[in-house]
């Protein structure tokens, strides 16, 4: 790809455009519409996903607070997206630059044809010189946690992957990962650059740090972890003066980088691991999990303890070691009540139970572990 097609995605979180009381910091998003714009001018197409319309909209409905019921925040999501989006479409009007609303939902990206379709819109956009805006359908998400994002980190992450971005920059209020939550402990050091992301880091990411973000830097690793395994390398800090973005994409922005994963996946595994929502959980025994994990083999019906959910070949389901831990996703190859019928067994008597196409409950070509 030539470098004037590059494509850049911003995610900029609530805490970096609203403040606890409610309503929007127009200066703060001026100044980030501002530096997307100016990155823009020097030939990447640039595509934002921001977060905003709870905390923006909260106080001009009645409420003091971040609001907590799944209703009262889809409603003051719904008067803050439209606020938000006309901040954003004057801000960039005055770079001489036209903002387009992109709402979505986890649903869409475990669909084809509505992916495919959010893909196709954006393209044209992006030929088109305009900035796609890009926040989470907060009126019909639902609540629940496999198939709402909550917050926007992950939803910024596999945007990244779709458009096939050469960065993903996630810009929130602490200038990147330190070694415990800068707000909690004063000692916390700032970790410039993250190779692999593993337990370790998990650990020291901590929650939201405001009442109005949602995510913390869990998330916000969380999103690192599905860019840089879809070969994105990605930048979570802050941009607060002019050029800081810029210096950000740089590589020498005020935050974390963290590297693309040695072995990136394949297409089909990103979206068995990321996009894809589970139809079911397959818990198996530690035998099973050890040759999933750590010898590259696939998943026997005689490692299978316990079958929940209904599903079909060819859907997506959970598996989780004996501690109840999920610890990755793949591809099945029976229906969920053959499956019952054949846990335990070994592959011959399986053969005499039921009639499968294949004896590999998940195949390892199918099979993505989600552990650190
Ligand atoms: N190890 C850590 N390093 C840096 N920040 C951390 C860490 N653990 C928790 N945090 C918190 O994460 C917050 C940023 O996440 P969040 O509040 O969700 O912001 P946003 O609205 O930008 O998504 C920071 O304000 C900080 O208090
Ligand atoms: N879709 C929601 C995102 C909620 C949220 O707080 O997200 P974030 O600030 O990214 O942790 C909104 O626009 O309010």
């Amino acid at each position: 790809m030539e470098a004037e097609q590059q494509r850049i995605v911003v995610k900029i979180g609530s805490s970096s455009l609203t403040n606890s009381e409610g309503g929007l910091n127009l200066e703060r998003l001026e100044y980030y519409a501002t530096e997307i714009a100016s990155l823009q001018k020097s030939g990447y197409q640039m595509l934002l996903v921001t977060s905003g319309a709870v905390a923006a909209g909260f106080k001009a409905i009645g409420f003091d607070e971040r609001p907590r019921a799944l209703y009262e925040k889809q409603a003051s999501a719904a008067v803050g997206q439209a606020l938000l989006m006309r901040a954003y479409q004057e801000s960039f009007a005055r770079h001489g630059i036209v903002a387009a609303q992109i709402l979505l939902t986890r649903a869409d990206f475990s669909e084809r044809q509505r992916v495919n379709n959010a893909l196709m819109t954006i393209e044209e956009l992006l030929k088109r010189g305009v900035i796609p805006v890009v926040n989470e359908n907060d009126t019909v998400s639902v609540d629940e946690i496999k198939l709402k994002f909550g917050d926007n980190d992950k939803l910024s992450a596999l945007a990244a992957n779709l458009v096939k971005a050469c960065k993903l920059l996630i810009l929130t209020d602490t200038d990147g990962l330190y070694t415990a939550d800068p707000r909690l402990d004063t000692a916390a050091r700032r970790i410039e650059r993250v190779d692999q992301i593993n337990d370790s880091i998990f650990d020291i990411a901590g929650g939201a740090g405001t009442s109005v973000g949602t995510g913390g830097m869990r998330s916000k690793i969380e999103a690192a972890r599905i860019a840089t395994r879809g070969g994105i390398p990605v930048f979570v800090g802050k941009a607060a003066h002019p050029g800081d973005l810029a210096a950000a994409c740089a590589g020498h922005g005020k935050g974390t980088y963290f590297d693309t994963a040695l072995h990136s996946l394949p297409i089909k595994k990103q979206w068995v691991g990321f996009h894809s929502i589970p139809e079911g959980c397959i818990h198996i025994d530690q035998g099973a999990a050890t040759a999933m994990l750590h010898q590259g083999r696939s998943l026997l019906p005689a490692g299978v303890t316990e079958v929940n959910g209904d599903f079909h070949p060819g859907d997506v389901v959970e598996v989780a070691d004996p501690t109840g831990a999920i610890i990755g996703r793949g591809v099945v190859n029976y229906e969920a009540w053959q499956l019952r019928a054949a846990a335990g067994f070994n592959s011959d008597e399986v053969k005499r139970r039921v009639d499968v196409h294949r004896i590999e409950v998940i195949h390892r070509d199918e099979w993505i572990g989600l552990q650190p």
